[in-house]
């Protein structure tokens, strides 16, 4: 009696030669009963005559060849299920190999036996699609997105191992048959007349929603890109709303459909929104494994006298300084100095050695170091500072995040890293997103803010240094560990909203908060991330265009309605976020993207809150829902709600000693030793630093002494009784406050101190800090109209 693996092989052996698989399945279908019978057959016959001896008869050699081997345990499911698995297995292995995201392909409508019998057309349609997945998987290069409208849910499932809709119903199947003959009427057209159809027709989904355009075909046919870098073409659209799937009711699947280490549903599955329609269509390919960087070429410098006194900042990449600076960063000067917005970078005397004075630096390759040794990992790339690129972190929407080491110093950093490409628009639109965060991050200084650190450019990269916040993001620790208890919220919370409180004190406003934007480091402290679609709001007439994230959009960007109270979106998306803390999804996951924008946007429903929480987090969350902007408060009002106003100094978490002042001054921004290290200084001088002061950004007053911090040598927090924060005084107009706020000012809260005056206080004349925000900066001169009784948005 021959073992169970050997029948088990046989009998896959058979269903191998009959063709398994959906091309199998396919072309089975488009047989007669009797031809299918036949091309078995002759399939199997050709497996005879092709090899030397048929994979039958070599799986019943095995266990005579191998007496001593030991079968595997067989799954609990059948074979076929089994096999369905490993299909699908090495489906995805092959196209994450090529380079492919599964998630790129998007499910058929099911061939349905049942209601349509044979259908010729429907077999086209999937022999359509097949020949799409192949012509794609053979020449990566020639793939064109346009292809993939055409594809449909089946064939995403299929991709991604979503076993039920090969066995299972599915919801795909109630597509009207009619509806299906003319997507694969389209299909044919389109495969025969190898036609490429760029763009879809947009059109208004709602009169409510009138800047929200969606292709006319349905969702089924939707665009993905493969490549974000190669295939995107930026147009508005909203493909990834519909494209991608709602939040899972099983909740985070772990690794699986967010597999790298940040990336999911919440990173950037759901970001949406004009120039950010990139973000829509690519969607990052989750199961490509983690590629270890490639060795990049450390970049040289002429000297460090080029390095001080050139004065511009390392020139952005070549195709990416082309273009304008968006408005989002619309800080005055900045159009100027809008291909100059990365920072130069010090470097180590070795590399300044390697090249002449008068070759820019950046335009230099040398030999990579590349530092093996057994027993760790390669450190493979160097940078021109000295920096470099360990592990990946984390993945983004444009780039990749990674782990940078200075090991000379024995320093760490973020390094995010996005690659572009001459003649891709996609491209172009990452760098300017990246100048975009660059040229507000540079400005921004405060303990729940990721710090920044520099930037420069290599060759065909950009790459941006970040304060290295360990923990990695709320989402990603949802992932990890589930749902948060309220201490964790509360602490996370009230975190979040000083970040929030100085990030609109500046006037911008993040527009993308969410759990996969805030990091955590391991003490719990929490830092806002991020900034890609920040935005500077320079007056009451300035608005918002469409962006963020689906489920954390507040009514009013998605209405396109903020009446001049443009920040209070920041604290919808708090409230999404607070809610995803607590129960590890946002509100309104049950929906996917284009659902839950009606949701929000049409109705005035205030999302369910989530039942296990304390009276006081239910009215926190229920203030940030309200629907009417000018009925939410501000985030300096939060911070005096009890939810948060009272935390006790158990729940107290480490206060931050501050960004990693030895990795700004290695990187050049400013001097730890000398005073409060300065992000960035227009002049580009890095000699130039500050007298020495606590305050050079507005910062949260703790309730206890740091004594960590100021032990640790970073700027410690300040810690003075102030005037509890004013609204006003913020620039929000009277209507952003909440009229139905349930919750009075405490007199000793923690405060924010009044960020001008800490800002410019015992700044001498011509600090770097007058540079970096001139005096004719909104900021500034908001905060002048203020003392004159105006308010800026009004
Ligand atoms: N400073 C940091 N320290 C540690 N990890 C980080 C840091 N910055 C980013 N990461 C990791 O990398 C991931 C992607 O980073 P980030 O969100 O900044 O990229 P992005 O391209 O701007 O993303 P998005 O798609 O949201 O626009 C984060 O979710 C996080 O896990």
């Amino acid at each position: 009696m021959s073992p169970w693996w050997s029948k088990s092989s046989s009998k896959e052996a058979k269903k191998k030669s009959k063709g398994g698989g959906i091309i199998g399945f396919i072309r089975r279908k488009l047989k007669s009963p009797s031809e299918s019978k036949q091309t078995s057959l002759h399939l199997r016959d050709e497996v005879r005559a092709s090899t030397p001896s048929n994979p039958v008869a070599q799986s019943q050699n095995f266990a005579e060849r191998w007496p001593d081997a030991h079968p595997l345990p067989l799954p609990e499911n059948s074979p076929d299920m089994g096999r369905v698995e490993e299909g699908n297995r090495e489906s995805r292995n092959r196209r994450s190999s090529e380079g492919l995201s599964p998630l790129f392909h998007f499910p058929l409508p099911r061939y349905n036996q049942a209601q349509n019998g044979h259908d010729q057309t429907d077999v086209e349609g999937y022999l359509a699609t097949d020949s799409v997945f192949t012509d794609s998987d053979s020449d990566s290069d020639s793939f064109d997105p346009a292809n993939f409208r055409f594809l449909s849910p089946q064939a995403s499932n299929y991709e991604t191992g979503d076993k039920t809709s090969t066995n299972g119903p599915s919801r795909h199947l109630t597509y009207a048959t009619q509806k299906k003959r003319e997507k694969l009427k389209a299909v044919k057209a389109c495969v025969s007349s190898q036609t490429v159809q760029k763009s879809p027709k947009w059109h208004p989904l709602s009169p409510h929603m009138a800047n929200l355009q969606v292709p006319q075909h349905d969702s089924s046919m939707s665009s993905p890109s493969k490549s974000p870098m190669r295939v995107f073409e930026p147009e508005p659209a909203l493909t990834g709303f519909w494209a991608r799937r709602p939040y899972a009711d099983t909740g985070f699947p772990g690794p699986g459909p967010c597999s790298s280490p940040e990336s999911g549903p919440s990173s950037s599955y759901n970001l949406v929104g004009g120039e950010m329609a990139a973000q829509l269509f690519w969607q990052r390919n989750r199961y490509t494994p983690e590629h270890t960087p490639i060795p990049s070429p450390r970049m040289t410098s002429p000297g460090p006298s080029s390095r001080i006194q050139s004065g511009p900042v390392s020139p952005l990449h070549p195709w990416a300084g082309g273009s304008n600076m968006d408005s989002s960063a619309n800080w005055p000067g900045d159009a100027v100095n809008a291909k100059q917005q990365t920072h130069r970078l010090p470097l180590p005397p070795l590399a300044m050695s390697n090249t002449g004075p008068s070759t820019p630096w950046y335009t230099i390759r040398t030999t990579p170091v590349i530092s093996k040794s057994p027993g760790r990992a390669d450190i493979l790339a160097s940078h021109g500072s000295g920096w470099k690129k360990g592990r990946l972190l984390g993945r983004g929407t444009f780039g990749h995040v990674y782990l940078g080491f200075n090991s000379e110093r024995g320093e760490m950093c973020a390094m995010k890293e996005v690659t572009l490409f001459s003649d891709d628009s996609r491209s172009k639109e990452s760098a300017q997103q990246l100048r975009q965060e660059i040229a507000l991050l540079s400005r921004l200084r405060h303990p729940n803010i990721v710090q920044y650190y520099g930037s420069e450019t290599m060759d065909d990269k950009i790459c941006v240094y970040l304060e290295y916040v360990a923990g990695g993001s709320i989402f990603k620790l949802l992932q990890e560990y589930g749902k948060f208890g309220e201490v964790a919220i509360k602490s996370f919370t009230r975190q979040i909203l000083s970040g929030l409180v100085y990030l609109h004190s500046t006037n911008t406003v993040h527009r993308d908060i969410k759990g996969a934007n805030i990091l955590v480091d391991p003490k719990g402290r929490v830092k806002l991330a991020d900034f890609g679609v920040a935005k500077h709001i320079s007056g009451p007439s300035c608005s918002l265009s469409f962006k963020g994230s689906a489920h954390w959009m507040a009514p009013e960007i998605i209405n396109n309605d903020s009446s001049g109270c443009n920040l209070v979106g920041d604290i919808w998306s708090l409230g999404c976020t607070i809610v995803e803390m607590a129960t590890t999804k946002p509100p309104w996951s049950e929906y996917e993207g284009v659902a839950a924008l009606f949701k929000v946007g049409n109705t005035e429903v205030t999302p369910e809150i989530p039942d296990h929480l304390s009276g006081d987090a239910k009215d926190f969350i229920f203030q940030c829902f309200q629907w009417a902007p000018a009925r939410r408060p501000s985030a300096a009002q939060l911070l005096d709600h009890p939810f948060v106003k009272d935390i006790a100094s158990s729940e107290t978490l480490m206060p931050d000693p501050g960004p990693n002042t030895n990795a700004m001054r290695s990187l050049g921004i400013g001097h730890a030793s000398e005073g409060v290290p300065v992000p960035h200084s227009r002049s580009q001088n890095m000699n130039r630093r500050l007298t020495t002061s606590p305050t050079s950004s507005p910062r949260v007053i703790l309730p206890t002494p740091l004594t960590g911090a100021a032990a640790g040598g970073a700027v410690p927090f300040y810690h003075q009784a102030e005037k509890p924060y004013s609204p006003d005084f913020m620039g929000l107009t009277s209507t952003s406050r909440s009229p139905t706020r349930s919750f009075a000012p405490a007199s000793n809260a923690l405060h924010v101190l009044n960020p001008e005056r800490d800002m410019f206080r015992a700044m001498p004349q011509g600090s770097p800090f007058q540079e970096i925000i001139p005096p004719d900066n909104d900021f500034v001169g908001n905060q002048k109209k203020r003392r004159a009784g105006k308010s800026v948005l009004t």
